[in-house]
């Protein structure tokens, strides 16, 4: 069985591709480059730089690879950019994963894994969260996702595909064996840009908003390693592949770290500390945001291996300083 990564020269696209490796899986991965990089797809991994909008060359690489299940990666993925450019969101988004969508179902692909988010409850009407809570977005980011999430449940109706809804929390780490982290040079998450600036590449971090109602006053995020993810992700499509009916399962640890908490993790974990600005609310933002995990331990028997911020923050901080000795080495 061939996978397709779509996506997988991106954060955690790529520690997918290590996941199904590990595994013993065949891969291939689509991905436009956008904002991933061709270094981090191995070498020994085929890599079809492309659109997944585009339904024809879609086809050919399920047909060219014998491709029986699709994990789907690629999208657009930073919440204020999506404030700013609604449709740009709508198109990566949703569009080109209908396009994606339709040529799965014509190439006779039977799973599908779709990277979705927790932006999908948008303000959390109780906490933890459980995949049974409003959908209510509150950015075109999450309703982009939570459209797409629409199209697969009809589609699983209609055509028979199977599928998994993966909704996300806040992901964050590198892979314990130094192999893959995040490497995008925009990345705007939390945890990348404390390590960079813990790392005296940023002169300082903004916290953005500290009147949230949350208990100091800044936003509650629930931070999951991204090895963890891919685990869960491998897990899904084998059980998928042994007739399981599709489903849709947070991806958290059940437990929440506000900003603040964060902040003070990566001057720990670092010994640095930098400077921070009081900064005010960023567009989109929802105070908090933590995962009712029940779901995919039972549906999927996964289990954390990586639960504990402070492990989480110095993956994140090994990985940077090694690119950080990369980019020196390359000068
Ligand atoms: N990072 C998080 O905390 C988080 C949380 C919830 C959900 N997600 C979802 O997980 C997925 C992966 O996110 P990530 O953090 O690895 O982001 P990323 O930007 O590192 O990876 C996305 C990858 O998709 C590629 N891509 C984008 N549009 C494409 C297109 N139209 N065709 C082909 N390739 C395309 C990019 O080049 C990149 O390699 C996204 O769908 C995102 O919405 C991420
Ligand atoms: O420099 C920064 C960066 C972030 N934050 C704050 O830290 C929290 C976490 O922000 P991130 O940008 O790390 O992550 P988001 O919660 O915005 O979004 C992430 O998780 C979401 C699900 O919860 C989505 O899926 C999305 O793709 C993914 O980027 C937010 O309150 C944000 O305002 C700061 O204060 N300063």
């Amino acid at each position: 069985m061939t996978v397709l990564v779509t996506g997988g020269a991106g954060y955690i696209g790529s520690h997918m591709v290590l996941a199904l490796q590990d595994a013993g899986r065949d891969v291939v991965v689509v991905d436009d480059l956008s904002t991933g990089l061709r270094t981090a797809v191995p070498a020994a991994v085929p890599l079809v730089v492309g659109c997944v909008g585009d339904e024809t060359l879609m086809g050919q690489v399920i047909k060219d690879y014998h491709v029986e299940a699709i994990a789907h990666f690629a999208g657009s993925i930073v919440v204020p950019e999506s404030v700013a450019d609604p449709i740009d969101y709508y198109l990566n988004n949703t569009v080109r994963s209908r396009a994606l969508i339709a040529a799965a179902v014509a190439g006779g692909v039977k799973r599908f894994l779709f990277s979705s988010t927790a932006a999908v409850y948008g303000e959390a009407s109780s906490e933890p969260l459980s995949e049974d809570a409003p959908l209510d977005p509150v950015s075109p980011y999450g309703a982009s996702k939570l459209m797409t999430e629409r199209m697969l449940a009809d589609a699983g109706v209609a055509y028979g595909l199977s599928y998994g809804v993966l909704r996300y929390f806040n992901v964050a780490g590198a892979d314990p064996h130094g192999r893959a982290g995040q490497s995008g040079a925009r990345a705007t998450h939390l945890i990348k840009v404390a390590a960079q600036t813990a790392l005296g590449q940023r002169g300082h971090l903004d916290c953005f908003g500290e009147d949230y109602p949350t208990r100091d006053g800044t936003c509650v995020r629930d931070y999951i390693h991204v090895s963890d993810l891919a685990r869960a992700h491998v897990l899904a499509l084998d059980h998928l592949a042994d007739g399981a009916d599709s489903f849709v399962a947070n991806c958290g640890y059940g437990r929440g770290a506000s900003v603040k908490e964060v902040i003070a993790a990566v001057k720990r974990a670092s010994g640095v500390d930098f400077p921070v600005r009081k900064a005010p609310r960023r567009d989109g933002d929802p105070a908090s945001l933590v995962a009712d995990p029940s779901r995919i331990r039972a549906t999927l028997g996964w289990r954390a291996e990586h639960d504990d911020l402070d492990a989480i923050v110095a993956s994140a901080l090994a990985w940077e300083a090694s690119l950080a000795g990369a980019r020196r080495a390359a000068a």
